[in-house]
C-alpha cells in the first residue's frame, strides 16, 4: 500500500493562472495600443516639423514606456503556470533507507553577526530531526574568528542536553532562542503538561542561559578579530576537546572549518566558502544532500530534511532533481512591514517559476544534490585522471570522494589520521581553486558576487530541475535586514550582481534560451535586466514635470480615445499588484508601502547597483560582498517595530530620493493654477496626476524632510542640499528637454 500513495504533490493554481493570463492579455494589448500611439505621434513631430512639440521629452518618455513594457514582458513568464506543492514525510521509507546529508552554515564576523545568534542557528541544524548518523554539520567561519571557534564549542556543550531534550518531547521548535520565547508547553500536546517536562524544561532553560553567558564572557576576553591572513583550521568537535564527559547520546557530527586566507588574493566571498566545504565534506562524510544555511537563518521545522526527501526519493522526478528550495521567511517582520523587509513581491514569483522547470536558488535555506554541484555523474575508476585533476584539483583523495562506490576516511569517532588532516587542509588551502573548474563548472559559481542567482542559472542550464516548497510551518527562519541603509546597501550588491550577469555573455537572454525553455530563461532575464528600471522611474519623475512647467503636453487629453489606454494601463497594473497583495494575505497599506519601496529601490538601489556593477566589470572597483549588519540596533529596530521610518542613512542614498520629492511637490504647486489658467486641465491630467501620485505614496518621506523633528527625520543638511539639486535640475533640465 505505501508505495502506491505519492509522497509529493504538485497543485496548479487555477484561479491564480485564470487571473494571470486574462492580466496578460489586456495588459499586453492595451501595450501595443500604447505603441502604436506613440510611434505614430512622433512620426507626426518628424513629418511636419513642428517647431512647438519639441522631440526629445516625447522620445524619452517612449523610452521609458519601451523600457518598462520589456521587463513587464520577461516578468508575465513568472506568471504563466503559478503552483503550489505538497508533501508527505510520514510516507517515506524508514530511517535506515534514508540518504545522509550534510548541511553548511557560512558565518563571516562576529562582530555583524552576533555569536549567540549563529550558534541559535547550528543548534537547530545539529537538532534537525533525522537520523544522528545521517547528519553532518559544517560550519565555516570566514572571519577565522577565535570567538566563533571557542562558541562552537560551548554550543556542542549545551547540544549534549538540549538534543535529548529536544528528542524526548518532540520539540517542535528546536532553535533555543525561538523556543524559549514562544513558549512551546502551551502546545496541546499532553506530553508538555507533566510536572516531569516543567522541570526538566526548566533545567534546560538554565542551560541555555549558562550557554549564553559563557559566549558572551568568551566575546568579552577574547578579541573578535577577523584575520585575512591565517592558516586553515578544520577540527571535529567532539568531547573530548571539549572537555566534557562522553556518554551515550548520539549527537551528529559537527565539523569546524576556517579556511586559508592569504591578503591579495581573491576568495570569492560566500561561494568560496561554500566550496571548500563541498571539499572537505567530501572527505569527511561525502552526503549526497547538502543543505545550506546562511548564519541568520536558523531551521524552525526539523523536518525540513524529510521534507526535502518527498522530492529526492521520488523515482518520477529524483534522477534530474537539482534543488528543492525553501523561502526564505523572516522572525522579526511586524505587521507593517514599512521596507518590505521581507520582500513579499518576490516569493510567489518561484511559484511561477517551479511551473516551468523549477525555482531558483536564494541563497539560504536549500537542499541541493552534491552531484549537481560536480556536474558529474558516476565518476568510474576509468576515468582520465589527468582531466579529473584539471576540473577538480590535483587531491587524488578528493576525486576518488567521487566514486560511488568511495570508502570514508575519517570516521565519526575518532580524529583524523595525520595523512587525511592533511589532504583536508590542502583542500581548504586558498590555492586549491586555482586553474581547476571550481567556481566555473563545478561547484557554486564566483562569476557573480549574487552566487546563488548565478549557480542556480548554470544547474538550469545544465539540465537540472528543481522544486520550490512552500509548506504552511516555515521550515527557516532568518532575520530580516529592516533599517534603511541595510537594505539599501544589500539591495544595491544584488543588482551588482544582477548587472554582472546581464552584461556578459551568460546574458540569460542569449546563453539561456540555447540551453533550457524560452519561458525560463524569461524568468531569469527579468531578473537581470531588471536593474534598466531606474531609468524610465528617474525619467518619468523628471520628464513630464518638468514639461509641466512649460505646457509641454506629453499624454493624450481626457477627450482623446488614447487616454483610455494610459489609464487603462496604470489601473490594471495597479489592479493586478493589489490582487497579489490581498492574494497572499496582505492588506492595501502593503500595496502602498511596495509601491513607496519599489520607487525607493529604483532610484537608489538600482542605478547604485548598476554603477558598481559596471566599475567592477571594467576593473575600476573589487568586488565586495560585504555582509548584512544582524546586530539589533535598539533604537533602529524601535522606530521599525512602531512603523515609522528612520532617514538615518547615507546623503548619498537619500538625496536623489529628496530632490526629485520636492521637485514633483514645487512642479505640482506650480502646476495646478497654471493648467486652470491656461485651461488645460483636460490636456495636462495626467502630468498632473503622476507627480500627485508620487507625492502621496511617497508621504513619510515629506513627514521626514519637513515635519518630523526626531533623530530620525532627514538630516537638515540633506534636505538643502536637495532643494538645492532641485533648483539645478528645474533650471538646466528645462534648457535641455525644450532647446
Ligand atoms: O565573504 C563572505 C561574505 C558572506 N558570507 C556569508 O554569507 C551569508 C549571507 O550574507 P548576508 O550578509 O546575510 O547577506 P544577505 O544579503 O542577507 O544574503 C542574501 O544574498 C546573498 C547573495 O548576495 C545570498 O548568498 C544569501 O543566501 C541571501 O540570503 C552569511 O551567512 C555570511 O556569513 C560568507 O560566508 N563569506
Ligand atoms: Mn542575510
Amino acid at each position: 500500500m505505501e508505495n502506491t500513495l505519492p509522497i509529493n504533490l504538485r497543485r496548479v493554481k487555477k484561479t491564480n493562472l485564470i487571473i494571470n493570463r486574462l492580466h496578460i492579455f489586456t495588459q499586453g494589448f492595451a501595450l501595443l495600443a500604447l505603441i502604436y500611439y506613440r510611434t505614430n505621434f512622433l512620426f507626426q513631430i518628424i513629418k511636419i516639423r513642428d517647431k512647438n512639440t519639441p522631440f526629445l521629452p516625447h522620445a524619452l518618455v517612449f523610452l521609458s514606456e519601451l523600457i518598462l513594457s520589456f521587463l513587464w514582458v520577461l516578468s508575465q513568464a513568472f506568471q504563466w503556470n503559478p503552483i503550489s506543492r505538497k508533501v508527505f514525510p510520514e510516507r517515506l521509507p524508514g530511517n535506515d533507507k534514508l540518504p545522509s546529508i550534510d548541511v553548511f552554515i557560512c558565518t563571516t564576523n562576529p562582530i555583524k553577526e552576533p555569536s549567540v545568534d549563529v550558534m541559535n542557528t547550528l543548534i537547530s541544524a545539529m537538532a534537525l530531526d533525522y537520523p544522528a548518523d545521517k547528519l553532518h554539520v559544517y560550519l565555516s567561519d570566514d572571519g577565522g574568528s577565535s570567538v566563533t571557534f571557542q562558541a562552537v564549542k560551548e554550543a556542542w556543550k549545551f547540544l549534549k542536553w538540549w538534543i535529548p531534550f529536544c528528542r524526548k518531547y518532540e520539540v517542535k521548535t528546536r532553535c533555543p532562542v525561538a523556543y524559549f520565547s514562544a513558549d512551546e508547553s502551551k502546545d496541546e500536546n499532553e506530553k508538555f503538561s507533566s510536572t516531569e517536562f516543567i522541570a526538566e524544561k526548566k533545567k534546560i532553560e538554565k542551560k541555555y542561559e549558562e550557554f549564553k553567558r559563557r559566549i558572551l564572557k568568551i566575546i568579552e576576553n577574547t578579541s573578535s578579530f577577523t584575520s585575512r591572513d591565517h592558516d586553515p583550521l578544520i577540527q571535529v568537535i567532539n568531547d573530548e576537546n571539549c572537555g566534557v564527559d562522553s556518554d551515550k547520546t548520539e549527537m551528529p557530527l559537527l565539523v569546524y572549518v576556517s579556511r586559508e586566507k592569504r591578503p591579495f588574493h581573491s576568495h570569492h566571498f560566500k561561494a568560496g566558502a561554500l566550496n571548500v566545504l563541498l571539499r572537505v565534506s567530501g572527505l569527511i562524510s561525502n552526503s549526497p544532500y547538502i543543505l545550506v544555511l546562511d548564519c541568520d537563518m536558523y531551521c524552525n521545522d526539523p523536518t525540513s530534511g524529510r521534507q526535502a526527501m518527498c522530492f529526492f526519493l521520488d523515482p518520477k522526478i529524483s534522477p534530474k532533481l537539482g534543488f528543492v528550495q525553501f523561502p526564505q521567511k523572516f522572525h522579526n517582520i511586524r505587521e507593517n512591514d514599512i521596507y518590505d523587509s521581507q520582500l513579499r513581491f518576490f516569493w510567489p514569483k518561484l511559484e511561477g517559476v517551479d511551473g516551468l522547470r523549477g525555482s531558483m536558488l536564494v541563497g539560504t535555506g536549500f537542499y541541493i544534490k552534491r552531484e549537481a554541484l560536480y556536474r558529474t555523474s558516476n565518476v568510474q575508476e576509468d576515468n582520465d585522471l589527468v582531466q579529473l585533476q584539471k576540473a577538480f584539483g590535483p587531491s587524488y583523495e578528493f576525486i576518488k570522494s567521487l566514486q560511488q562506490n568511495y570508502k570514508l576516511n575519517a570516521s565519526r569517532d575518532e580524529e583524523f589520521s595525520g595523512v587525511s588532516l592533511k589532504e583536508i587542509r590542502f583542500l581548504a588551502s586558498c590555492g586549491y581553486d586555482n586553474n581547476t573548474k571550481w567556481g566555473k563548472e563545478v561547484g557554486f559559481r564566483y562569476f557573480s558576487v549574487l552566487e546563488d542567482y548565478f549557480t542556480s542559472f548554470n544547474l538550469h542550464c545544465n539540465g537540472w530541475i528543481s522544486v520550490y516548497l512552500d509548506p504552511a510551518k516555515p521550515c527557516f527562519l532568518g532575520s530580516a535586514t529592516t533599517n534603511l541603509n541595510e537594505i539599501i546597501v544589500q539591495y544595491t550588491r544584488w543588482v551588482a550582481g544582477l548587472v554582472e550577469v546581464a552584461v556578459s555573455r551568460f546574458s540569460p537572454l542569449i546563453y539561456g534560451p540555447l540551453r533550457m525553455s524560452t519561458l525560463q530563461s524569461m524568468c531569469y532575464a527579468n531578473s537581470a535586466y531588471d536593474f534598466l528600471i531606474f531609468l524610465p522611474v528617474y525619467c518619468l519623475a523628471i520628464v513630464p514635470q518638468l514639461c509641466l512647467l512649460h505646457g509641454i503636453h506629453l499624454y493624450p487629453k481626457v477627450t482623446n480615445p488614447f487616454f483610455i489606454v494610459f489609464s487603462f494601463l496604470f489601473l490594471s497594473s495597479q489592479l493586478k499588484h493589489i490582487q497579489e497583495v490581498f492574494s497572499s494575505g496582505h492588506s492595501i497599506r502593503t500595496w502602498a508601502i511596495e509601491q513607496r519601496i519599489w520607487m525607493l529601490r529604483s532610484l537608489t538601489c538600482y542605478m547604485y547597483g548598476t554603477l558598481n556593477g559596471i566599475s567592477e566589470m571594467i576593473g575600476l572597483r573589487a568586488a565586495s560582498f560585504l555582509p548584512t549588519d544582524k546586530a539589533e540596533n535598539d533604537e533602529q529596530s524601535k522606530l521599525y517595530q512602531m512603523g515609522i521610518y528612520d532617514f538615518q542613512a547615507s546623503g548619498l542614498l537619500l538625496a536623489p530620493l529628496c530632490t526629485l520629492y520636492i521637485l514633483n511637490v514645487v512642479v505640482f504647486i506650480i502646476g495646478v493654477p497654471k493648467i486652470f489658467h491656461i485651461r488645460q486641465a483636460s490636456k495636462m491630467f495626467i502630468q498632473l496626476f503622476i507627480p500627485l501620485f508620487g507625492i502621496l505614496i511617497n508621504y513619510p518621506l515629506f513627514e521626514g524632510m519637513f515635519l518630523r523633528k526626531d533623530d530620525g527625520r532627514v538630516a537638515p543638511s540633506i534636505t538643502i542640499l536637495s532643494a538645492a539639486l532641485c533648483i539645478i535640475i528645474l533650471s538646466f533640465g528645462s534648457l535641455a528637454l525644450i532647446y
